[in-house]
């Protein structure tokens, strides 16, 4: 198994490699690429750590020897937030690193599991759906929008809330990955119940946790550690499924033939070939589908913004 992380000498990149280097299967390989010059030292560092995953890292303009022969491509290049910024601000820098990424994925390793982590992730998985169509290499099934950081959010949020086990509350977080496009599915968490208030309260926070982060880390970034977490999930997630393994389930935003979007994160069964089949997201309460209605032309205008860009 290769995994390629694209951006890894950044904040969620280096984190990501850490838990990458210590926990792939036995004989997997990482390769680590990033403009900036000290990757290959970070490879270096990792390779001091005493596992059976060897490690590469590249730097430079070019990502094409990073990408050779990989099975599992995660993106985390581009610039992150600041306070007083959308993530619709980052638009303009990261559309174009991550088309430029994603044409040399499509001609180095179009069958490759791709994983989008740059923001504005509504935007810039239409734009990579875009650049493998053009190059003819498009299959919906291996690309996807990484959504697992409002999962991990809303499973953090409700045990704190409800005073449970976190390892015994699963959430589903359905629609996109921004403000009111993040629809987390409370009323399906067994267990616990909420009033109304609750519910409302528990939403916004988990809609608006990746503001909390950039506010408190003050200029100096967005979400890394626990995005590191949400990718390394993601991704060890991505390779169970290629490995065969039954029954691995991930909410991700895909282009799964969503009644909503052309993209919708939701449950999606993975396998061998990625996407192996997209699941219903259930019954949602009065409160959840109103919520979802009316996410639903901000996130089909963020779709749009990424088709228009490559077009
Ligand atoms: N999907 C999510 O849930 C989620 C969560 C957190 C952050 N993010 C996004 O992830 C992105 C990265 O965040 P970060 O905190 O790691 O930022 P960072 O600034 O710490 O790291 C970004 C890295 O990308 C590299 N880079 C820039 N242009 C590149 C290019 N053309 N090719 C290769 N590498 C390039 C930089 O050198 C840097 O090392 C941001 O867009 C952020 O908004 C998404
Ligand atoms: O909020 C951000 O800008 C980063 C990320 O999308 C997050 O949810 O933490």
């Amino acid at each position: 198994m290769k995994v390629a992380v694209l951006g890894a000498a950044g904040g969620i990149g280096q984190a990501l490699a850490l838990l990458l280097k210590t926990q792939l299967p036995a004989g997997s390989q990482l390769s680590l690429y990033d403009i900036a010059p000290v990757t290959p030292g970070v490879a270096v560092d990792l390779s001091h750590i005493p596992t059976a995953v060897e490690v590469k890292g590249f730097a430079g303009e070019d990502p094409t020897p990073a990408l050779e022969g990989a099975d599992v491509v995660l993106i985390s290049a581009g610039v992150a937030r600041k306070p007083g910024m959308d993530r619709s601000d980052l638009f303009n820098i990261n559309a174009g690193i991550v088309r430029n990424l994603i044409e040399k994925v499509a001609v180095t390793c179009p069958k490759a599991l791709v994983g989008i982590i740059t923001n504005p992730v509504n935007t810039t998985v239409a734009i990579a759906a875009e650049v493998l169509k053009k190059a003819g290499v498009y299959d919906k099934n291996r690309l996807f929008g990484v959504t697992t950081l409002d999962v991990i959010r809303a499973e953090t949020f409700v045990a704190e809330a409800k005073g449970v086990d976190v390892a015994s509350v699963k959430v589903n977080v359905i629609g996109g990955h921004s403000g009111v496009t993040i629809l987390p599915l409370l009323s399906q968490i067994e267990g616990v119940s909420f009033s109304d208030e609750e519910v409302a309260a528990l939403t916004k926070r988990i809609q608006n946790a990746g503001t909390e982060v950039v506010e408190a880390k003050a200029g100096g970034g967005s979400a890394t550690l626990s995005m590191g977490q949400a990718a390394f999930r993601f991704g060890m997630s991505l390779i169970r499924g290629l490995q065969g393994e039954a029954n691995v389930v991930e909410c991700a935003y895909v282009d799964g033939g969503s009644e909503h979007a052309v993209f919708f994160a939701q449950p999606v069964l993975l396998g061998k070939n990625g996407v192996e089949k997209v699941l219903p997201y259930g019954d949602v309460s009065a409160f959840e589908a109103n919520a979802r209605d009316a996410m639903l032309d901000t996130l089909k205008g963020d779709i749009q913004l990424g088709v228009d860009f490559v077009k």
